[in-house]
């Protein structure tokens, strides 16, 4: 039965273990959740409700059996990813789960190895998995991702200090897709994103693992990003699951006080956003990311592509 979904969360309990003056402490608390092949699903919540700590377990960055850092474990429940059950995962396992598995941290884009260009960094993860892989596909291949993900082509050539962070950030997005994973789990993939690009950024993500029948579960607080792209959303508040559905769904029905100011929130957001929208909307809905034109702001200096 587990097979049927890359993902299986059940009353999954996770814990970052006590250490010097500082006690356990349960991040996440009875999570269950479900994906299926293909399918894209948000993780939405507050700062602090336990989105990183679990995208951290599911993505096999976490604790493995015996080990004894301070990274959170899961104490209670299941996990399975891929096949693989993350409660005392072996470490002999990790590489056949990360195989499968891509993901894309937080801080990603901060993290970019800094002497290395944007075409070595994205195609790096090929030449780690294989020293070998050739390094003319490595390279078509990581300028597909580049130019998908609406970089300017000269990027390719930049390193870290040259890009914006938002720029860094989607050169990281594109190292979590070069292996094709299963699936991808990418935190907050936005951050630092120009606002004008951040949904076409998620576009991107959900439309390259749709294609291949692959799955994500993008963690955002910013639901607006996610509006457009994601099958479901799992909404998480002090480490509980408090919403789980399409995004409609879940916010036209909110069972619980937070998922309630969500919507009041998203609601209000996407009322101005109509009102803006009616005057400079004739160009949208070509579905291919290419709406930017319609999104700049008048003075803004939107984070892309004039220069592409
Ligand atoms: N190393 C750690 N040790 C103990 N507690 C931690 C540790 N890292 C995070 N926490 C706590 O776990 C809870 C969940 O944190 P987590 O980073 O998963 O939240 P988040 O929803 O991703 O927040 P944000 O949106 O700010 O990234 C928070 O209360 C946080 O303080």
């Amino acid at each position: 039965m587990a097979d049927r979904y890359v993902l299986t969360a059940s009353d999954v309990t996770i814990e970052y273990p006590a250490h010097s003056v500082s006690s356990a402490f349960t991040a996440v608390k009875g999570f269950t959740l479900t994906i299926e092949p293909g399918e894209i699903v948000g993780l939405v919540g507050s700062s602090g409700s336990g989105k990183s700590t679990l995208a951290h377990v599911a993505s096999g960055q976490a604790a493995v059996r015996g080990s004894k850092d301070n990274s959170p474990r899961i104490i209670g429940g299941s996990l399975d990813v891929l096949g693989f059950e993350m409660r005392g995962l072996k470490r002999s396992k990790l590489n056949k789960l990360t195989l499968g598995v891509g993901y894309v941290a937080q801080d990603a884009g901060s993290n970019l190895t800094s002497n290395m260009t944007v075409a070595e960094l994205v195609a790096e993860p090929l030449f780690l998995r294989d020293k070998r892989y050739n390094r003319h596909e490595a390279g078509l291949k990581a300028a597909t991702l580049v130019d998908a993900l609406l970089l300017p082509v000269g990027s390719m050539l930049k390193q870290p200090h040259e890009l914006s962070s938002g720029q860094r950030q989607r050169v990281a997005i594109a190292r979590g897709l070069i292996l094709d994973p299963v699936l991808l789990i990418a935190d907050e993939p936005t951050a630092g994103v120009d606002v004008s690009v951040r949904g076409a950024v998620v576009d991107v993500i959900a439309g390259l693992q749709r294609s291949r029948g692959a799955s994500a579960l993008i963690v955002s607080h910013d639901l607006a990003a996610l509006r457009r792209s994601v099958d479901r959303i799992a909404v998480i508040h002090e480490g509980v699951v408090v919403g789980l559905g399409g995004i409609d769904e879940v916010l036209s029905d909110p069972r619980h006080p937070y998922v309630a100011g969500l919507a009041r929130e998203t609601y209000s957001d996407e009322a101005d956003d109509d009102f803006d929208d009616d005057e400079d909307d004739e160009g949208e809905g070509e579905g291919d990311g290419d709406e930017d034109g319609s999104e700049s702001d008048a003075g803004a200096a939107p984070d892309r592509d004039e220069n592409r």
